[in-house]
């Protein structure tokens, strides 16, 4: 739970999304930027989840990231600054995994989450009307190691279920229940899933990704 104080702290930083702004593109290790010790969470999975769209919706605009029907459309990782400069936080945007992703993507993200200091949180996203598949169920196992073997210390782990609209509304209860049933299965350190859609306003789910993000900054 997170107390009132904290509460106001999460909403205060996302209040202004004016303040929003692109810092870097990275498309090799040696691009990653140095952000001097602002806190930072990425997010991951299955191209085409909706990464970039979840992002645009937590920062409050509309197109600040660039999103596509297009599987693969991000390649590199994106660095979003939220609030003021030098941030509250930042937002960094990943390559998608899966069929259309390139394992060149694999090894940036592995090299950014192995190395950044100032990671305090992956955020996973699976989608909500098509479940976890093979690849998705290795990415996130391979994760929950992670924090298992660091205790939590390096990093958590979060999952989100993204496009909630595109279930119909009678299976909407049982498929969440049972996605989250088999994310807890696979990893067992991962924070309870918030589900999401941004298909339309009002949006669905986004108060409690800014406030998971804000608590995992803020520690
Ligand atoms: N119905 C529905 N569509 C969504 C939602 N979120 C994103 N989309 C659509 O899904 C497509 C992919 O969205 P992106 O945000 O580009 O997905 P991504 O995960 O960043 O994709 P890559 O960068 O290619 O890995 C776009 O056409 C979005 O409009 C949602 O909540 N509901
Ligand atoms: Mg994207």
């Amino acid at each position: 739970m997170l107390t009132a104080t904290k509460t106001k702290t999460a909403v205060n930083i996302f209040s202004h999304p004016q303040h929003a702004q692109f810092l870097a593109a990275a498309a090799s290790p040696s691009s990653i930027p140095k952000l001097h010790g602002v806190p930072e969470v990425i997010v991951t999975g299955r191209a085409n989840v909706g990464k970039s769209s979840l992002l645009n919706a937590v920062l409050g605009r509309r197109d600040l990231l660039r999103t596509s029907k297009k599987p693969g459309h991000t390649k590199t990782l994106n660095f979003y600054q939220v609030g003021k400069a030098p941030g509250k936080a930042i937002l960094v945007d990943a390559p998608g995994y899966g069929g259309r992703g390139r394992p060149e993507w694999g090894k940036l993200f592995d090299h950014y989450t192995e190395n950044r200091k100032e990671l305090r949180r992956i955020f996973i996203l699976f989608n909500g009307g098509h479940g976890l598949n093979e690849i998705d169920a290795m990415m996130l196992q391979s994760l929950d190691e992670r924090v298992q073997a660091s205790a939590g210390l390096q990093f958590t782990l979060q999952a989100i279920i993204t496009k909630a609209d595109t279930i119909p509304d009678r299976k909407l209860s049982s498929s969440i229940t049972q996605l989250k049933k088999d994310i807890a299965q696979v990893a067992p350190t991962c924070l309870d899933p918030i589900v999401t859609s941004t298909a339309k306003y009002p949006y669905t789910g986004i108060n409690a990704v800014r406030n998971a993000i804000m608590q995992a900054c803020q520690r």
